[in-house]
């Protein structure tokens, strides 16, 4: 047996504890399947003394998380700590620099840094791996980097985040309160630990400017990001997508358009009950690639939660145990190439968009005679009645309009129109509708 893979784990929580747990549970398979034994070293985290119902005693305590990358004893670093910068981002660039290997959950470190950290790795014979941070448990990176790098990848979407995911399914099947399942996704262990990141749409765009620089060969651009989150939405939206045939899914969309702009938006969409991505519930995720060889792959798993995550931290120590060494964004970061955003108001789409307005009459004819104005042909519009009778807006009702497709221009048009109307109490929603 060739000698072990000795990991140094910083970060114990949910994702560093099933790291532990899973290395424990799978010991014999992980060892026949990685060549040799991968051995936990070394660990850090906040506090030393916390029951995190797996054993730490054989392991080295390190009170300065950096210090595991220092340490002579460690072959790769195991970062499952979080946060763009601060010091995970130390960690990574002093572990990679050191010429250790270094495996990592955190999608916010990669999206903001990922182009510097794979050059790091590269000028320094490391691996950068980072499977753990898209998609959780679905091997999306290894499946888009190696298993379709004979193609040419244009269109890239799908559901990211498992939280947002939990929590539109909850309340769909539920009708429960908005913060009672956030709560229940917390406790979960799905969510991050500012959950803002979460539900305001963050999460899922960290993941897919990643996927979009993997998937194109593009630079990672998470800054071009368009980003919205589904701290709006109301138990009123999902009734109206269910009567119109749709579920609502917070779904990230990237596309290499013809004319070499990218495209990338996060965005609550209506999905027609019949689409692959309507039927994702829960912490589930799903990534949508489309390969010019291949066709559309769907790539479906657990997204979020302790298993599903440590499983793609082992899979990534595994293929460095064997060693495989893949660049980190499938070519050599000189190679990836800078794409202009997009201008996404050509892009044609139907619109859903939801008001609240006062309870007066001639609201109604001030919002069709916006649409008119701008262009946006309406297919069917719905008045929904009182919001929350006896609540502070007992006075307004929600107006919802679904448009025909049209260019998303008009759609913005029609809103700008009407911006600064008295009758409407606050910004409209809009949502695409994909079928
Ligand atoms: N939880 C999930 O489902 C999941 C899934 C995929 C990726 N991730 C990513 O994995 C990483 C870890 O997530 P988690 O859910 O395990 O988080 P967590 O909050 O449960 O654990 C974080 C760990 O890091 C330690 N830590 C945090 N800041 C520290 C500091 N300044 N110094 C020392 N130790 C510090 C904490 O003590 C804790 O042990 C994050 O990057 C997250 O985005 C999480
Ligand atoms: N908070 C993230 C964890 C997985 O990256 C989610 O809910 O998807
Ligand atoms: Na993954």
């Amino acid at each position: 047996m060739t000698a072990p893979l000795r990991i140094a784990l910083a970060g114990l929580g949910t994702v560093g504890a099933g790291v532990v747990r899973l290395l424990a549970e799978n010991h014999a398979l992980v060892t026949a399947r990685a060549g040799r034994p991968i051995e936990v070293v070394a660990v850090s985290a906040r506090n030393r003394t916390k029951d995190r119902g797996v054993d730490l005693s054989a392991f080295a305590w390190e009170d300065d998380m950096t210090a595991l990358a220092t340490r002579d004893d460690v072959d790769v670093v195991v970062e499952l700590v979080g946060g763009s910068d601060g010091p995970a981002l130390t960690l990574a660039r002093t572990a990679l620099a050191g010429g250790k290997q270094l495996v990592t959950a955190n999608k916010a470190m990669i999206a903001h840094h990922g182009m510097e950290l794979a050059a790091l790795a590269e000028q320094h014979g490391a691996a950068l791996k980072y499977e753990a941070a898209v998609a959780g448990g679905i091997p999306v990176i290894k499946g888009l980097g190696e298993g379709a790098a004979a193609n040419r990848i244009d269109r890239v979407f799908g559901i990211l985040n498992g939280t947002c995911n939990y929590i539109l399914s909850q309340m769909e099947s539920t009708g429960a309160d908005f913060g009672v399942v956030l709560k229940a996704a917390q406790d979960l262990g799905y969510a991050e630990a500012d959950p803002a990141f979460d539900i305001e749409g963050v999460d899922a765009a960290h993941k897919l400017a990643i996927l979009a620089a993997l998937a194109f060969g593009t630079a990672v651009d998470f800054a071009a990001l368009d980003i919205s989150g589904i701290t709006r939405i109301r138990a009123a939206d999902i009734a109206q997508a269910d009567a119109l045939g749709h579920k609502i899914r917070l779904v990230g969309q990237a596309e290499l358009q013809a004319d070499g702009r990218l495209f990338q938006r996060v965005a609550p969409v209506l999905v027609a009950k019949s689409h692959p991505l309507a039927s994702v519930d829960g912490p589930t995720n799903a990534v949508v690639a489309e390969g010019n060889h291949v066709g559309r792959l769907l790539f479906v798993g657990r997204g979020a939660g302790d298993g599903p995550t440590a499983s793609a931290v082992v899979a990534d120590l595994i293929d460095i145990a064997r060693g495989n060494a893949t660049p980190a964004f499938g070519v050599p970061v000189g190679m990836l190439s800078a794409a202009a955003p997009a201008d996404a108001g050509h892009r044609k789409a139907r619109a859903y968009m939801r008001f609240v307005v006062a309870d007066r009459p001639g609201v109604l004819a001030e919002i069709t005679a916006a649409m008119r104005d701008a262009g946006v042909s309406i297919e069917s519009l719905i008045q929904q009645g009182r919001a929350e009778e006896g609540g502070p807006e007992s006075e307004s009702v929600l107006v919802a309009i679904v448009s025909h497709e049209g260019p998303e221009s008009a759609v913005s048009a029609a809103l700008q129109l009407l911006e600064g109307s008295p009758s409407i109490s606050e910004p409209p929603l809009v949502m695409r509708l994909i079928g």
